[in-house]
């Protein structure tokens, strides 16, 4: 991929200075990985940083890897000034301000699946011990009593298992209760009720979940904004619980109003609640949390429901493998705030995704200018993927010679947006001139730029038009405004239009050699493409493209456009 390659360079060059944080505490195999992938990088384990610490130290390291524990804050993400990713190892990123890292072009990844069942394990297990008391009889026990008839349990057979979040832990602990005999019922608002009834599950809506359940339990993650989940069991939702029923989180602590908890389970309305989260972890000055804590019908662990020691030797090596992989330039499998783009197809785009950033490179070193909408058309084969990381690669190919923006996957969208730069893309499967052609078309407020009809050879001609392929696995550009050269794109290349006549190649060719610029390739494209007749151009003036092994000096450019009739002297980079 395009910004892969860029990325790749950059830690090519600081190979030797390769930096990883690691700021909680993570599997020792996640970092045997990394030293064993990344011999030449420093490993630094800091766990327990305070923020103030952390923002001071992050700007050496080009990764970060955090549990739920460290607060990757968006004044932390500012210092991050060499920061290409974020690895989360675990599930839930709310602990990651992830629109501030893709603002910057930080990647965020993390496991989505290593934990899960740790986690929905978990939940049975609290499940388990509220229904019979397992933890107050274990302590009481250890106190020196036996007070069998204090701890009268009840049995979760036949009893109704709400389930609030029927995603990957959701439908896990579903799974388990349901060969402990329990019903279940669920709340999901993007979960088809089709698809939950093939599992056995009855989706509900939030309140009727409420009212059947006996026991809830909380798998969602947590999310801000009006329709968030931060807050989703508070006051109302607990006083629609049966009386006597059980509350299970091992979600995210902010999903329930922790004051409005204590308040139902003083009044005894409900029987009990079980709890891994918490609003603040760990808890240090938040009295409705001790007191919650200290309650005899609470009980609770300390965000254990990932600790264990499958669970963390998976989600370590997995963000390890990832973390890894970012630093090679490559694209990681779980990315949180990036499409995400099966290997495979990423292998098939690859030469694509350079060949659009170099279209884009061209188009603005040719026709520097503001740009407003692009449109973007495949034909072919390529036509059938999911084409959204060749958009990124043109956003980087235009703007990153106009914007101080570090432009890559992340961040793409996001600077086209701010840059009020629109692409549309069309896809057909039928091919063009080439199997498989890309196709960028500069479109106007008036519609596409008048250049295409304009006269040819004058020195301000439009070039809004320009097409590639690739050909065994190398970009080529196959057309640029109404010309059909054929290049590949790569290092210095100079273009300019010339009378199609004889002498012109040679007196370009005399002032370079006056410049000792060695030619290396050289195409001279009609303004007709012959074999399919898509032009009606006069055809008396051709594009000369010159690949040179060094960059001209400017004089010598200036003397070639001073050379009669040659016009539209441009050198480009690639
Ligand atoms: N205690 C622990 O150590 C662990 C906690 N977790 C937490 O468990 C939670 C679930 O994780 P996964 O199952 O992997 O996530 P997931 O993304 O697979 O499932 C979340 C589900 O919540 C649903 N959802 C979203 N908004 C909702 C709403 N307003 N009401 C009801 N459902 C809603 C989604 O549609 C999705 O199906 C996350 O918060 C995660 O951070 C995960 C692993 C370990
Ligand atoms: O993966 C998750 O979402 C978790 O909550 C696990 O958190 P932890 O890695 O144990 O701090």
């Amino acid at each position: 991929m395009a910004e892969a390659h860029d990325r790749a360079a950059d830690t090519a060059e600081a190979t030797q200075t390769i930096k990883i944080l690691i700021t909680d505490r993570i599997a020792h195999e996640g970092i045997d990985l990394l030293r064993a992938q990344l011999p030449e990088a420093q490993i630094d384990e800091r766990p327990g940083l305070k923020p103030e610490q952390l923002k001071a130290a992050i700007g050496d390291y080009h990764a970060l890897i955090v549990r739920s524990e460290t607060q990757v804050t968006a004044e932390v993400l500012a210092a991050a000034t060499n920061l290409k990713i974020v690895g989360r190892a675990g599930v839930g990123v709310d602990n990651i301000d992830t629109e501030a890292a893709t603002r910057q072009g930080i990647i965020v990844v993390n496991s989505p699946t290593g934990n899960i069942i740790a986690a929905a394990e978990h939940s049975i297990a609290m499940l388990m011990s509220l229904a019979r008391h397992v933890p107050g009889a274990n302590a009481s026990m250890k106190a020196g009593k036996w007070e069998k008839s204090r701890f009268l349990g009840v049995e979760v057979r036949n009893k109704v298992l709400g389930v609030v979040g029927l995603g990957k832990v959701g439908m896990a602990v579903a799974r388990r209760a349901q060969g402990l005999e329990m019903q279940i019922i669920a709340f999901d608002p993007f979960v088809a009720p089709e698809q939950a009834r093939k599992n056995g599950v009855t989706m509900l809506s939030l309140e009727e979940l409420l009212q059947q359940a006996d026991f809830i339990t909380l798998h969602t993650s947590l999310t801000s904004g009006p329709n968030g989940t931060r807050g989703l069991i508070g006051e109302h939702e607990l006083s629609l619980m049966k009386p006597g029923a059980r509350l299970i989180n091992c979600a995210r602590g902010g999903l329930i109003d922790e004051a409005a908890l204590l308040k139902a389970l003083e009044e005894k309305h409900i029987a009990g609640a079980a709890l891994d989260v918490f609003s603040q972890e760990p808890i240090r000055d938040n009295e409705t949390l001790k007191q919650l804590v200290a309650h005899e019908r609470v009980i609770v662990t300390p965000h254990l429901g990932a600790s264990t020691e499958e669970a963390q030797i998976g989600v370590a090596t997995d963000v390890a493998e990832q973390v890894v992989t970012v630093l090679r330039g490559d694209f990681p499998r779980a990315a949180v705030n990036a499409p995400l783009i099966l290997s495979e197809t990423l292998k098939i785009l690859q030469p694509y995704m350079s060949l659009v950033e170099k279209m884009g490179r061209l188009y603005t070193q040719l026709q520097p200018g503001p740009l407003s909408k692009i449109e973007l058309s495949y034909n072919g084969d390529i036509a059938n993927y999911d084409l959204r990381p060749l958009q990124a690669a043109l956003i980087k190919g235009l703007l990153e010679s106009v914007s101080d923006a570090h432009v890559n996957m992340v961040n793409a969208q996001v600077i086209a947006k701010e840059w009020g730069l629109e692409i549309v893309e069309q896809k057909s499967s039928t091919p063009a001139e080439f199997a498989n052609q890309v196709t960028l078309r500069v479109v106007s407020t008036n519609g596409y730029a008048s250049s295409l009809a304009g006269k040819a050879g004058t020195d301000n001609e439009q070039i809004e038009v320009l097409s590639g392929t690739v050909m065994h696995g190398i970009p080529r550009i196959v057309r640029v405004g109404r010309y059909w050269p054929e290049f590949v794109p790569e290092g210095y290349i100079l273009f300019c239009r010339n009378p199609d006549q004889p002498g012109m190649i040679g007196r370009v060719g005399g002032i370079l050699g006056k410049v000792n610029v060695n030619i290396h390739r050289m195409d001279v494209g009609p303004s007709t493409r012959k074999r399919h007749h898509t032009q009606q151009d006069s055809p008396d003036v051709a594009l000369m493209v010159i690949s040179v092994d060094d960059p001209i000096p400017n004089w010598a450019l200036d003397e070639l456009s001073k050379t009669g009739d040659i016009i539209g002297v441009t050198m480009v980079k690639f």
